[in-house]
């Protein structure tokens, strides 16, 4: 079997994309981006012998996704090591949707909570900013982001944040 391009689902638009907030949708899309929070992706298997781009993968061979290069393309993102929202908007400041930014997965296992994760982090997030003035102890230079844990999953640091309400 030959693939050379897999096609997802249709996916409905998120609450997020309705609310036309294009900063804070790009964002959002820069913290998934940048915390590249599954490296690795999950694990699939092919189920017959496949052939793709040249490699044969025999039935039955472990195939990881590798989310973080999809996330560290440098055709897709100019500052690949930098919090830089600007990569999800064009010369006008509006939200620039990137096809081949695929933190949900793509194909037929992609994540069936796609929409509503969009909705939650999309409402969590500008709750938390309209409520809530936040701060930490330390300057930001002095943050060290570094993950606790890379693996399968990548295991934020453990933060001092505060929030004071409005
Ligand atoms: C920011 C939040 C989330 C992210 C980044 C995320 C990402 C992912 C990824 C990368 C996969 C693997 C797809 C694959 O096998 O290639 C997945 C699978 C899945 N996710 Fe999520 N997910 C999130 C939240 C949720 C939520 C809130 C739900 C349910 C309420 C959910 C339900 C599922 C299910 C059921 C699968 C398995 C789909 C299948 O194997 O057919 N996810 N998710």
């Amino acid at each position: 079997m030959e693939i050379n391009k897999v096609i997802g689902p249709h996916r409905p638009p998120a609450l997020e994309d309705r609310a036309k907030m294009p900063y804070t949708s790009a964002v959002i899309h820069e913290i998934q981006r940048y915390s590249d929070l599954t490296p690795i992706g999950l694990p699939h298997c092919v189920i017959r012998d496949t052939h793709f781009r040249g490699y044969h993968l025999p039935k039955e061979t472990t195939v990881y996704p590798i989310m973080s290069s999809v996330f560290h393309d440098p055709c897709h993102f100019e500052k690949l090591d930098t919090f830089f929202p600007g990569h999800f908007l064009d010369a006008e400041s509006n939200f620039k949707k990137q096809e081949d930014f695929i933190p949900f997965s793509m194909g037929k296992r992609f994540c069936l909570g796609e929409s509503l994760a969009r909705s939650q982090l999309f409402l969590f997030f500008t709750t938390m900013l309209q409520k809530f003035s936040l701060g930490c102890p330390k300057a930001p230079e002095d943050i060290d982001i570094t993950p606790r844990m890379n693996g399968l999953a990548k295991i934020p640091p453990v933060y001092q944040i505060s929030f004071l309400p409005h």
